[in-house]
């Protein structure tokens, strides 16, 4: 069914409206410190009425027939939009990080910054990061490059998702 844009949406929601929604699909990660992997990815972007986007990010790992055999990464947070076609995002992740972004919304291409990363004594060094979401050919594409344990910024995941 095509994704209709709710009635009951805030207007400062239109340029992300096209996130809303269930998505579901697969990805890599890699990083020099550890072993590529593959995973699947579920993302919910949720909205009550008020202007911002409720978003949920879960992982797992996948068997050949797509079943989610056990949990990875979560992270959780809210989507902000601003003037100007700018977007502020806050995330929370159980690894003991929270972060502040900064992006940029280019009609279905959306570019992030982290401003601040915030972590708790145990968490991994993780000290800044790069997003890129867009919408290509009905399939969300994203991508997260990190700076972390003392390596430059560089991917650690990508994927591609459709709405389900
Ligand atoms: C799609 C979500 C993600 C998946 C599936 C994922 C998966 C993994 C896996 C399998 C590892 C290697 C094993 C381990 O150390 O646990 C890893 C390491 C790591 N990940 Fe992720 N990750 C995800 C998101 C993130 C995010 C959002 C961050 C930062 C906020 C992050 C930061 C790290 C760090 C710092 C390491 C350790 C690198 C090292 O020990 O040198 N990951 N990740």
């Amino acid at each position: 069914m095509a994704f209709e844009i709710p009635q009951d949406l805030h207007p400062d929601l239109m340029p992300l409206a096209w996130l809303l929604g269930r998505w579901e699909g697969r990805g890599h990660g890699d990083y020099p410190t550890i072993e590529k992997f593959e995973f699947g990815q579920q993302i919910d972007f949720s909205h009550n009425g008020k202007p911002y986007l409720h978003y949920v990010s879960q992982t797992f790992v996948v068997g050949e027939d797509g079943t989610k055999e056990r949990p990875l990464a979560v992270e959780t947070g809210f989507w902000r939009p601003q003037p100007d076609n700018k977007v502020e995002v806050i995330l929370a992740h159980p690894t003991g990080i929270a972060e502040i972004w900064y992006g940029d919304v280019d009609g279905a291409k959306i570019e992030l910054q982290t401003d601040v990363v915030a972590r708790t004594v145990t968490a991994k060094e993780v000290t800044a990061g790069h997003r890129l979401y867009g919408l290509v050919n009905g399939e969300l594409l994203w991508a997260y490059d990190m700076a972390a344990e003392g390596q430059a910024l560089q991917p650690h995941l990508w994927a591609t998702l459709v709405r389900s």
